[in-house]
């Protein structure tokens, strides 16, 4: 028998989404910016699967020239649990950034308290992370909704104490951290970051075809672990030939038996984000992809924000032909 050879490329995509910024992602954004001046600390979320991909050229341009004056950056990789162990970006725990905080605030005495904010793509875990940093901080349950698809925190809301003076001898002051909604990259020039953003689950499941993400999917897995999926099929680079043996095996076939293929997908790409089908990340991380990143980060910031101010435009025109009668759509 031939050893099995994993594809070297995935075939270069021309026609997929580059993009996935919505009315709430401009609006969002807008918000910050104009609470930026109340704000100590602002919380960046990263995706650890995708810790290159993941940085958003937006925060970049909202943050540039902010962090001073005792106003710090914080950048969190999260999932790291779904990330492999050997190459994975290393991040704050959550025990370090309430202290990092606890003491920063405690240095500047305000006697309002400091006020964090977390900021991130959607679905990178911004509303989970604030979860656990209230948990650990002031032993208090969820303040807010979490969810495994993207756009569940829609608004801006009020700060919730994730540091109590009172009640914990080493702090000084009380420090307040505001969710915020998800803000996707407004232009993704390379369709290879689209489809790691859509597989980490940053863009709705509907705008790229599942078969499409599974296929990008298999693709990785057959470089990290083939045997995988071995109780479904021996090492392929077919994913239409992987997707009917699961389909076959887990009963998701149509009626007259054809294969569910779209739902086999799907059920695939949910096993790898619950870790369930091997945890690995998808950004190979090396001092040459990080230099290569960062002398991008340039292009990609200008294209972003070109497509930003198009599509505050665009939104602009449909707020305006709604107020004229005509139905608004999103998306
Ligand atoms: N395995 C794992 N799952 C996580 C982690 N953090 C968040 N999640 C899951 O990721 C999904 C998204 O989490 P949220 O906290 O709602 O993400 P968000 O960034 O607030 O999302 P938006 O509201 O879209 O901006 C949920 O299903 C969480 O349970 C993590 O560290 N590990």
């Amino acid at each position: 028998m031939t050893a099995f050879v994993p594809r070297t490329t995935f075939p270069a995509l021309t026609s997929l989404p580059r993009s996935y910024y919505l009315g709430h992602h401009a609006a969002g954004l807008a918000k910050m910016k104009t609470m930026l001046n109340q704000i100590d600390f602002v919380i960046e979320c990263r995706d650890a699967r995708i810790p290159l991909t993941s940085r958003n050229p937006m925060f970049e341009d909202l943050l540039s020239g902010w962090a001073s004056g005792g106003r710090e950056r914080i950048v969190v990789y999260t999932k790291q649990d779904l990330a492999v162990e050997e190459g994975r970006t290393p991040s704050k725990t959550n025990k370090e950034i309430l202290s990092l905080l606890r003491d920063r605030s405690s240095a500047r005495q305000s006697l309002t308290g400091a006020h964090a904010m977390v900021v991130g793509l959607p679905n990178v875990g911004k509303s989970t992370l604030l979860n656990a940093l209230r948990a650990g901080g002031v032993k208090k349950g969820k303040a807010a909704h979490t969810g495994a698809q993207p756009g569940v925190t829609r608004k801006i809301g009020t700060g919730v104490k994730i540091i109590d003076s009172e009640n914990d001898a080493s702090a000084s002051s009380d420090v307040y951290l505001l969710d915020t909604p998800g803000v996707f990259i407004p232009y993704v020039p390379d369709a290879e970051a689209m489809l790691k953003l859509a597989l980490s689950g940053s863009v709705k499941d509907t705008v790229i075809p599942p078969f499409t993400l599974a296929d990008y999917l298999l693709f990785h897995v057959n470089h990290q672990n083939p045997e995988v999926y071995s109780n479904y099929h021996q090492p392929t680079n077919s994913i239409t030939d992987l997707l009917s043996a699961m389909a076959h095996k887990i009963g998701r076939l149509q009626k007259g038996g054809e294969v569910d293929m779209d739902g086999t997908a799907m059920w695939m790409i949910q096993r790898w984000r619950n870790g369930h089908l091997d945890r690995f990340g998808l950004d190979l991380v090396n001092d040459e992809t990080v230099a290569k990143y960062e002398r991008g980060g340039e292009d990609e910031r200008g294209s972003s924000l070109s497509q930003a101010r198009k599509a505050g435009k665009e939104a602009a025109r449909q707020r305006s032909r709604a107020k004229k009668g005509g139905a608004a759509t999103e998306g």
